[in-house]
């Protein structure tokens, strides 16, 4: 069956990230001398503070060294702190790269099935935001949340030795300060979530009402439309509000608990208790270094709230990555597949030097095909189908009767539920990648043009194709005249306004015979055209179809071409 046949290589988000800090050791390993190093000089400079001031208060000068020690330790953190954020940047944007570009190779490799099945704006989230948070991860979350856990826990450390007291109120209060910030940020984020899809939607009614500003005036729905307005930015001004309440009363919070701690903690200090000074009693200078800690550690608690949103947010972006990296990828194809059987074709065709033929079978063999989509009603149901080298027909049928799915099967990009799809007397999707431009040219009804030159329009970015074979085609279309009238010929950058729609055409065509294939597959080619551009664009594949198997799909019956059949009832009947 289908299904069970497709290939999937699956690629796990851990991996890229490791093999990215793998490939990027020296960066890697600066983050964490930086991240460390930062840690340990900011406890520094508090100690040599209260070094200092205890010399004073025994009416000694302190050294020149220790006080040029305290500046040097205070640049020193500067200094590494923004290391480590310049490093962190750096190390993000490598690891979006990589998983930028395997998501790429991924996307491209995803079954016609799977394709299908797509939602484009899903799939550029994943490309874009899911990436961003990821790189969020790295920039602002699992390093930054491990910096402000180590600072948190050695500044911990350092109150204890210096001040017990403290150090268990510290021990106390942080739980609680902790889940008072994390109930802030919730509520923030909540609210400002609310706020943005509200202006969203009150963004959106805009275009909305102006697009439907007639029916709107008909049906007299002037007032519903404004009310709806009113709605929309009547629930962005509450979830605004609800952020300016949280946001006004988190810093006063901090800054009041900050000097309360330090009140209570000098107020015991100075009590002639002795057993709250076991606890409480310091020096002058302690007392000016447990200042600064007692400010230093209120900051990271703050941190460590966001980061831990932001290591949320960034588990389900992965999710989503992962889930992309799940999906089933096409058949790979055996590349050494290449065996010719050439020599026993006949003139009239090219060699197919890169697909191991079957000399005696039929260029083209629908046997016994059954195909659905997704298994649910079939669209072709025990198709027989032969065409032999040279053939020229034209297939014909009513709406939605499978003959744009008939060439799918052809070109391999879904197989069959039942029966075979033969191209030599190779199964159609075991066709190598390198052998289907030289088997196959396939017209669409429109042009699909890629970034590039004029050029890269009929190459498709293949170096093998010559200059000289560019001009030809463009000369076998009819398209050389238009092009050397450019102001710079081939090597022109495409705009949708280069070229008329016919010409777009004849440039399709181009595309499709200039790797000289065996067969062309032409689908509804002339639709969009008017009767004289046909006449023009049809006469330019007649000359490309000279000695060439050719496969159309009309509803035109002045786009015919060869013998016509119609498909019909899963039989292809002969109907001249
Ligand atoms: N990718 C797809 N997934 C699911 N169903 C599809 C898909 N492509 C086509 N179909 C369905 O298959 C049927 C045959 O479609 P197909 O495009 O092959 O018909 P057609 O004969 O080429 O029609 P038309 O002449 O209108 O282009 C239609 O009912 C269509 O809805």
């Amino acid at each position: 069956m289908r299904h069970a046949k497709k290939h999937n290589e699956t690629t796990s988000v851990r991996q890229i990230i490791l093999s990215t800090l793998a490939q990027h050791r020296f960066l890697a390993s600066g983050i964490l001398l930086s991240v460390c190093g930062a840690i340990l000089t900011a406890l520094v400079p508090p100690l040599v503070l209260g070094h200092i001031i205890d010399t004073l208060t025994l009416r000694t000068m302190p050294s020149l060294l220790l006080i040029l020690l305290y500046f040097a330790m205070l640049a020193l953190t500067g200094i590494l702190e923004s290391v480590r954020e310049g490093l962190l940047t750096v190390c993000g944007q490598q690891i979006t790269h990589a998983l930028r570009s395997r998501l790429m190779a991924k996307f491209v490799r995803l079954s016609a099935e799977e394709l299908n099945l797509q939602e484009p704006g899903a799939v550029v989230s994943r490309f874009v935001g899911d990436v961003d948070t990821v790189e969020n991860l790295f920039t602002s979350g699992i390093i930054s949340i491990f910096a402000d856990a180590c600072k948190i826990l050695s500044i911990l450390a350092v109150i204890w030795f210096r001040n017990k007291g403290l150090a268990l109120i510290f021990l106390l209060l942080l739980p609680l300060l902790f889940a008072f910030t994390r109930h802030v940020q919730k509520n923030m984020l909540t609210a400002q979530i609310e706020n943005r899809k509200a202006v969203s939607r009150a963004s959106a009614h805009v275009p909305e009402t102006l697009h439907n500003i007639r029916t709107i005036h008909v049906l007299g729905k002037e007032r519903y439309m404004e009310q709806q307005y009113d709605r929309y930015i009547g629930d962005s001004y509450r979830a605004m509000e609800r952020t300016n309440f949280y946001d006004a009363i988190y810093s006063p919070v901090i800054l009041i608990l900050n000097a309360i701690v330090v009140a209570l903690v000098m107020l015991l200090s100075a009590s002639g208790n002795p057993r709250v000074l076991t606890l409480f009693g310091m020096s002058a200078g302690t007392a000016v270094a447990v200042m600064n800690y007692i400010s230093q550690i209120f900051s990271p608690v703050e941190s460590l709230g966001m980061e831990i949103q932001t290591i949320q947010s960034a588990v389900a972006g992965l999710h989503w990555i992962q889930e992309f990296f799940g999906l089933p990828e096409k058949e790979p194809v055996e590349a050494n597949a290449s065996v010719s059987a050439a020599s026993a074709k006949p003139e009239t065709t090219n060699s197919h030097a890169d697909i191991q033929a079957f000399p005696d079978a039929p260029f083209i063999e629908f046997r016994d095909v059954t195909f659905s989509y997704d298994g649910n009603k079939p669209i072709l149901s025990h198709l027989n189908l032969t065409v032999e080298t040279g053939d020229q027909l034209t297939l014909l049928g009513r709406t939605g009767a499978g003959k744009s799915t008939l060439f799918k099967l052809l070109l391999g990009l879904y197989q069959p539920d039942s029966g075979q799809v033969r191209i030599h007397g190779v199964p159609a999707a075991s066709i190598p990648e390198a052998a289907r431009r030289k088997l196959f040219g396939y017209v669409e009804q429109s042009f699909h043009m890629v970034p590039g030159t004029v050029r890269d329009q009929i190459t498709l970015f293949d170096p093998a194709i010559s200059d000289e074979a560019v001009q030809k085609a463009a000369c076998l279309t009819g398209l050389a005249d238009a092009i050397s009238h450019l102001a710079q010929g081939y090597d022109t950058p495409c705009t949708p306004e280069l070229f008329s729609q016919g010409q777009w055409q004849l440039l399709s065509i181009a595309r499709a015979a200039v790797s000289d294939p065996e067969l062309l597959l032409l689908d509804e080619i002339t639709a969009n055209l008017d009767a004289e551009t046909e006449q023009h664009v049809l006469r330019a594949l007649r000359r490309v179809s000279e000695n060439r198997t050719v496969l159309s799909i009309s509803h035109r019956t002045s786009a015919e071409f060869g013998r016509t059949f119609t498909l019909h009832g899963n039989a292809v009947f002969p109907i001249k």
